[in-house]
């Protein structure tokens, strides 16, 4: 079991289970019917989508997306359902497992099953993703329950996918954090996050070198603005078990810079002994994977060619353009970030790319990635493109009716160009917009543009972005752009961002979006986006109103946030009504408070023996003020640590949903007469487990396993005589399980590496019970068992033969479990 949770196993309570299960509901299940079906039995109540709409081929024959004569194997790529893919997981325990698996048993048994025309393999590891991680499967769901092969393939999927060991995602979805070229010590944003599958990614990418108990010094802020959806998110990557991931909820466009400033009393000024080793936010690596209409998407999302219309790019460029600057002015010089969009449209790609370009003067640049990835079928980015507004062609700016201007900016158009002499309106954009507003001044003079504004060229290198076409590669479409901060932008251009670090609230703010006020009493969470469907239409947030005119935001109370349910809810610790609630800063948030009781921390320590070299001075937050009602305590890694005392020493700017890793979790049933209080959390066992000393068994395949059949098992019910007595020995309470092939009785802390396997325990006065989910229990039962079929283990699987029947193991052990033990549901 590896440590930082990157090899180590995630045994998820009950309640994180059905949260899990909620949102992946969609996932893996039994299929719908399948809309290219012609077998009308599948559903005679089917009327599969209409796979067409006539302002969709003219609007990209137009724009040239593809050349004339592949038009028609575009679209009919495009109407095509789209195949499934998959990615394992890097960091669970069975990741090689499941790898050979695939390749070993599936790959073979499910040749003969190839039915999509064109394809070889029925299932093939993506070629450009690294190390066989990403698999693509020529099976649409329907095809899945066809014969037996097939169904034991779809049962693996849904269970491993149930686990948490597999993750749905499409393929293209996977590439934008392949080219940001992630190391271990980088501080990411990603800005735009929820769902998170890319937050995931690029989790396991920073924890990809670590070894076993050492956490990476890196750290992911994954920002959203949907509350709900990032609760999505914090459910998806609690399988990584990390204690480097900061989730918050802001307007991307308005993300806190957390500058330190004389402005602030400094935090000791208020008694918070705090000192920050940074001195604002700034990231290695921005992912900036914006809202779009999200046409890219059609093959799994075939509503949307109900829904298309050109006002959906047209409404969403200057949300986007102002995103990627609030990315570019977060990034440090040298630093990269990836630009990314699930939509065809160049209004969308190359003109949000152009207008960075434009506005950051040179102190930004695209990145010639067509060395990295280089089975990835790309193509360049179009150099050349028109506007499309109430079903008029418009070359170029001056083109635009003076009346549509508000909707109609210059920056859509390849040169960027305002025409200031027809216009003569300052810097001030037609539609309202200030060209300084999001802190940069329009250096429009930097790159001349072709004088035939008939048809206007861009002369920026866009070729350098990539796009990725269905009928490539068979898969969804993607814009990608890789861009680097070669200098800090001119002066002047941040001028517009507050004290605070923040960009200032603006009255001009684009219409759909409400201003987020510093004491965050307002969050929009308007965005068209489908929070049901954490896997299906969400990379693209299609936006229902016609011709543009950006969706209502919704009726949004403040206090919407109570009925979310987050790693860290809201005021779920006190039991009081919104006690909290105004004790932080954000509304409806509770303050991240650094847990520091010793009392506790001492009685923690001394009972689980934890080594000193694992630090917990600092590392350790929860959402309480009030010590004695804390009912978790969340692990932190020192990039987080620094960022939370920045934080605090800039008055909170950050809206902080989920922050750490639950390490400790305070056991109330009648097990809480046990000395210590705190049990260990599955998510946390990885991590901590090589620095604990005490509460250790190591138990015999036998006894392991015996314990994973049967939950509960008796002292005198254990096979082998030592573990007997040492598991009677323990302490009450919890206590660690680890495989072994003997007995061993060790006060050294534990040797760690991949293949250690432990799970958490609770001892009572008679009997040993695990902490783990049934399911977790089936998942590791099977694992084991097939390891030790490749091992050709034969005695050992003699002797759980043999010693298959414990007798009375469950007779009165009920009784002593804690709540958080798992019964055979
Ligand atoms: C394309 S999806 C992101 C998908 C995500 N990167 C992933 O891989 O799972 C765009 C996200 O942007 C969010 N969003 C919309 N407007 C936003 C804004 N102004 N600031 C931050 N996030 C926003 C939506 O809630 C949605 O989750």
């Amino acid at each position: 079991m590896g440590g930082g949770g990157r090899e180590g196993r995630s045994y998820r309570s009950r309640t994180q289970r059905k949260h899990f299960k909620q949102s992946r509901e969609n996932v893996w299940k039994r299929p719908k019917p399948d809309p290219s079906s012609t077998d009308s039995t599948d559903n005679p109540a089917w009327q599969p989508f209409a796979t067409q709409n006539p302002s969709f081929d003219e609007y990209y024959k137009e724009q040239g997306i593809v050349a004339t004569e592949e038009w028609d194997r575009f679209i009919e790529v495009l109407r095509k359902p789209l195949p499934a893919a998959f990615r394992i997981n890097s960091s669970s325990q069975f990741c090689s497992d499941l790898r050979s698996q695939l390749e070993d048993d599936f790959m073979k048994s499910l040749k003969a099953e190839v039915t999509e025309e064109g394809e070889v393999d029925a299932i093939r590891p993506l070629p450009w993703y690294p190390n066989n991680l990403a698999w693509h499967s020529s099976f649409s769901r329907m095809q899945l329950r066809k014969n037996q092969t097939l169904e034991r393939f779809h049962e693996f999927l849904k269970l491993e996918n149930e686990i948490g060991n597999i993750t749905r995602q499409e393929a293209v979805s996977m590439v934008p954090p392949l080219f940001l070229d992630v190391q271990p010590d980088h501080f990411i944003l990603d800005m735009c996050a929820a769902p998170g599958s890319k937050t995931f990614q690029l989790l396991e990418i920073i924890y990809q070198s670590t070894t076993p108990g050492v956490l990476p010094n890196g750290m992911v802020i994954a920002n959203d603005l949907d509350v709900q959806r990032c609760n999505l998110l914090i459910h998806q990557t609690k399988r990584m078990c990390t204690a480097n991931l900061i989730v918050t909820n802001h307007e991307a466009q308005h993300f806190p810079g957390c500058r330190k400033n004389k402005n602030f009393s400094s935090a000791s000024d208020k008694g918070i002994e705090t000192e920050s080793n940074i001195g604002q936010l700034l990231f290695d690596r921005v992912l900036c994977d914006v809202p779009c209409s999200g046409d890219g998407t059609l093959r799994k999302a075939p509503d949307i060619w109900r829904k298309w219309n050109v006002g959906l790019g047209n409404g969403l460029h200057s949300l986007q353009v102002q995103i990627a600057m609030r990315g570019i002015s977060l990034l440090k010089v040298g630093g990269r970030m990836v630009y990314s969009t699930c939509s065809m449209n160049p209004i969308e790609n190359e003109a949000v790319v152009a207008e960075i370009l434009r506005k950051c003067g040179g102190c930004v640049q695209l990145v010639d990635v067509s060395s990295e990835l280089p089975q990835l079928v790309r193509r360049p980015g179009l150099k050349k493109w028109k506007a499309r507004d109430k079903g008029v062609w418009l070359a170029s700016y001056k083109d635009v009716p003076k009346f549509r201007r508000t909707g109609i900016v210059p920056s859509m158009f390849p040169s960027g160009r305002c025409h200031m002499d027809t216009t003569n309106d300052g810097d001030k954009h037609e539609n309202g917009i200030d060209a300084n507003s999001i802190g940069l001044q329009p250096v429009e003079d930097a790159f001349p543009s072709t004088d035939n504004l008939d048809e206007e060229v861009c002369d920026l290198p866009l070729e350098l972005c990539m796009r990725l076409v269905p009928h490539d590669q068979n898969t969804g479409a993607f814009f990608i752009a890789v861009l680097q901060k070669v200098s800090p932008l001119p002066a002047g251009q941040e001028t517009n961002i507050s004290p605070q670090g923040n960009m200032p609230t603006r009255n001009d703010a684009p219409p759909n979006q409400i201003k987020e006020e510093t004491d965050g009493l307002e969050v929009n969470m308007a965005d068209g986006t489908d929070e049901k469907d954490p896997e299906g239409s969400s990379e693209g947030n299609s936006i229902d109103n016609e011709d543009g005119a950006p969706a209502e935001p919704d009726p949004l109370s403040s206090g919407k946030d109570d009925s979310v349910e987050t790693e860290v809810p809201v005021n779920k610790e006190t039991g009081g009504k919104r006690k909290l609630q105004m004790q932080g800063k954000w509304r409806g948030v509770d303050p991240v408070i650094f847990f520091k009781d010793e009392t506790i921390i001492n009685t923690i320590k001394t009972f689980y023996g934890i080594d000193d070299s694992f630090p917990l001075d600092g590392h350790l937050v929860s959402r309480n003020s009030e010590t004695n009602h804390v009912k978790r305590i969340y692990y932190i890694s020192k990039s987080v640590k620094d960022v939370l005392e920045l934080n605090i020493q800039v008055g909170q700017q950050l809206k902080i949903t989920s922050v750490g890793l639950k390490m400790f979790e305070r056991q109330t049933s009648q097990g809480a007469n046990a000395p210590c209080s705190f049990r260990i959390s599955s998510e946390g066992l990885p991590v901590i487990l090589p620095y604990i000393t005490k509460q250790i068994l190591y138990a015999s395949p036998v006894d392991f396993k015996h314990l994973l059949q049967y939950k509960t098992i008796k002292f005198a019910d254990f096979v082998d005589a030592e573990f007997r007595e040492k598991a009677s020995n323990l302490m009450m309470g919890c206590c660690v399980m680890v495989l072994s092939k003997g007995v061993k009785v060790s006060s050294e802390p534990i040797q760690v590496d991949a293949s250690t396997i432990a799970i958490g325990c609770w001892k009572g006065r008679a009997s040993l019970s695990v902490m783990v989910t049934a399911l977790d229990c089936q998942e590791l039962l099977e694992r084991l068992l097939m390891r030790m079929d490749t091992e050709k283990d034969n005695s050992v699987q003699g002797n759980i033969t043999e010693t298959d029947e414990v007798h009375h193991m469950n007779d009165n052990s009920e009784s002593e479990k804690p709540e958080n033990a798992t019964t055979s549901s």
